[in-house]
């Protein structure tokens, strides 16, 4: 796999046979696209303090849109906080001076009283705005993230379904993902960055009046854990997305060990070990990762504490020189013992939550990103108005080739019309272009060249979201959501309420009611395994299942791919009995069948080849040419019923798929 990425490389020996062989070669985060990587890597510590501003404003801009009073509180605590504590050591100060003054013992403790009071209360009054600092924040944090993950979400589900098939897009989705969390987390060191900050600045003004060389001694006991957090966030980070696609793909491995669906397989085949042993081998490379981490975070450890350790002696030689030599009163140096204290504690606190903050804003700034790119992705609202029972359905010329492929287009030059009312049957060879075609004419995807048209109204002129009412779908893959029986069915037409007698309806047209008379709790059951309760379908049920979800939905045009493949003869019977019945009733209705039984039912074919429309018209037409693509089909699949229907030898047997 060719990596274009701006980042660290992963050195070749830690890609492991495992992710080679599953996955073809390394997996590595590709983040060449990715704007800010280079940003962080260039990042040093001035410029950490000043993107500050810009990282507590876009907190405060999500906790704004989250809760505006919990926001209130929080700040209010904060700000109280911050005046609270430089009173304390004021305070501290005086009493400090106090019982250092001379005279006597009794004197000195009455003179010193004042003060001491003013210690507690503002001790107390410390506490108790901690308290609702700790209460605000709680409130806001998870409004966060519910907002953050609102706007994930929403716009995930409103952009263009090839932006869903774009890697680069979905590799976006995969980090913004992380977003809503780190927005959460973000109001937490947002407000311990404040309340450093304040408690620093209380701290420094009280230095500053004690002496003024106190202040760059503070400084300079601080930055060696300032270069150290920032080094090592900065690795860190570099390292996770160098490796989140390995994560990913560790993931892979455990759920489809552990998920319903390939249960079965892993077991009949014994799967279970081959993907516990590529899942272990694949762990050992990301553990050496974290090894090759610990270790250079043990290294740059190292280095701060000495450096701490050396500062700190230089301070309190000063400290001592400046006592001794009477340039300093001892009750100012003890204050100035314990401002210092403080103010290192709390600047390197503060070090450490901005470069937390930084780090999770860069994945907010990733869901910004994702929403950014996601509103030049989505799908238009408005457009030209689409009949409520259009007549007819052209494609002229068209072409289609999957957006980053390379491989020959879908669909090359097609040009047929789809008249509504009838039945139209798209017939062809896997792979030869019909669910795509049924894709464009749906307005999921847009013709490279040429158009499809809605009674004249182009798909990418036309209201797409007028487009998608005036369809029903069901598609091969269609979803088997995991939910109850009443919503897999309802949810075909999620924006009105739930409709029972269109709900029974739907079902007893498709024969799902038959499946939901069986089920444990009716409609009421859960159709997902592994859920208490939860109930699993076979897939001819589904089938049905799917089939009243359309029907629900009521739409004028129904697609259908490959409705009955999973349907037994005398269900599949009744499926397309009523396919005629609805076609009849004045229903368009797309069919896409491999089964040339079902074809005979269809007023109209049309035959594709490699993406080529070959041929048009009614089945007897079609037929009617022995050298046609149709009947090359057609014959292959009598012969086979052929074959089966009479053995070996046996004349006689009935030789059309079409009975
Ligand atoms: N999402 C996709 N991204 C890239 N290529 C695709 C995608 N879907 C289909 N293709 C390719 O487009 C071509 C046409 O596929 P399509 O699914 O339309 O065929 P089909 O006639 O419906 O096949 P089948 O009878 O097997 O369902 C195939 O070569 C397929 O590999």
């Amino acid at each position: 796999m060719e990596s274009t990425q701006t980042g660290p490389e992963r050195p070749p020996h830690s890609i492991s046979q495992s992710e080679q062989l599953l996955f073809g070669g390394p997996l590595l985060y590709d983040t060449g696209w990715s704007s800010y990587d280079g940003a962080f890597a260039r990042l040093s510590l001035w410029s950490m303090v000043a993107t500050l501003p810009r990282l507590i404003v876009t907190t405060v801009r999500l906790a704004r849109d989250a809760d505006r009073d919990a926001l209130r509180v929080v700040a209010a605590a904060e700000l109280g906080r911050g005046v609270a504590q430089a009173i304390g050591l004021v305070a501290v100060n005086t009493v400090l001076a106090a019982l250092l003054a001379e005279g006597a013992a009794a004197d000195r403790l009455r003179d010193a009283l004042p003060a001491l009071v003013a210690v507690a209360v503002t001790a107390l009054l410390g506490a108790l705005l901690a308290a609702a600092s700790t209460y605000g924040s709680g409130r806001l944090e998870p409004k966060v993230e519910r907002v953050a993950t609102e706007r994930y979400l929403a716009r995930a589900a409103a952009v263009e379904l090839a932006a869903i098939e774009d890697d680069q897009f979905h590799r976006l989705l995969d980090t913004a993902q992380y977003g809503a969390t780190s927005a959460r987390r973000m109001i937490d060191y947002c407000v311990r960055v404040v309340n450093a900050l304040l408690s620093l600045v209380a701290a420094a003004s009280v230095l500053t009046v004690l002496h003024p060389v106190l202040l760059p001694l503070l400084a300079l006991m601080t930055v060696p854990s300032m270069w150290r957090t920032l080094v090592t966030t900065r690795r860190r980070y570099q390292s996770f997305r160098t490796w989140v696609q390995h994560a990913r793909a560790s993931r892979v491995l455990s759920s489809e060990l552990t998920a319903t669906e390939t249960a079965a397989e892993i077991r009949v085949h014994q799967v279970g070990p081959f993907l516990l042993k590529h899942f272990r081998d694949m762990s050992a490379s990301s553990e050496a990762e974290q090894t090759r981490l610990a270790r250079l975070d043990a290294r740059t450890g190292l280095w701060a504490s000495a450096w701490t350790g050396l500062a700190s002696i230089a301070t309190y030689l000063t400290l001592g020189a400046l006592a001794w030599g009477g340039t300093m009163a001892m009750s100012v140096a003890g204050t100035a013992v314990l401002a210092i204290r403080t103010g290192s504690a709390s600047l390197s606190g503060m070090v450490h939550s901005i470069n937390n903050l930084y780090d999770e804003s860069l994945f907010v700034a990733d869901l910004d990103r994702l929403c950014t790119e996601a509103a030049g992705w989505a799908i238009p609202t408005g457009g030209r108005p689409i009949p409520r029972r259009p007549r007819r359905i052209t494609f002229e010329n068209v072409t289609f080739r999957y957006p980053g492929t390379d491989a020959p287009p879908a669909l090359a030059d097609v040009t047929l019309t789809i008249p509504t009312g009838r039945i139209t049957a798209l017939v062809g060879e896997n792979g030869s272009g019909k669910s795509t075609l049924v894709k464009l004419l749906a307005g999921l995807y847009l013709p490279e060249s040429g158009s499809v048209t809605w009674d004249g109204v182009p798909t990418t002129q036309a209201d797409r979201h007028q487009l998608f009412a005036r369809i029903a779908m069901v598609a091969q893959d269609f979803n088997r959501w995991r939910f109850t029986a009443r919503v897999n069915i309802t949810i075909g037409a999620p924006n009105i309420p739930i409709d029972e007698d269109r709900l029974r309806a739907a079902a007893r047209d498709s024969g799902a009611d038959t499946v939901v008379e069986d089920l444990p709790r009716g409609w009421d059951t859960l159709l997902a395994r592994g859920y208490q309760g939860g109930h699993q379908l076979s897939g001819g049920q589904w089938q049905r299942l799917g089939i009243a979800r359309a029907h629900y939905r009521g739409a004028p045009v129904l697609i259908v791919d490959e409705p009955t493949a999973a349907l037994d003869a005398k269900e599949e019977q009744r499926v397309f009995d009523q396919i005629r019945d609805l076609a009849a009733a004045g229903q368009t209705v797309i069919l896409i069948t491999h089964r040339m039984a079902s074809v005979r039912h269809a007023d109209l074919v049309h035959v594709l080849h490699h993406g080529r429309l070959v041929e048009s018209g009614s089945p007897s037409e079609l037929l009617a040419r022995p050298d046609g693509h149709f009947s090359e089909l057609y014959g292959i699949q009598a012969a086979q019923f052929e074959r089966r229907a009479a053995p070996a030898g046996t004349p006689g047997a009935p030789a059309s798929p079409l009975v």
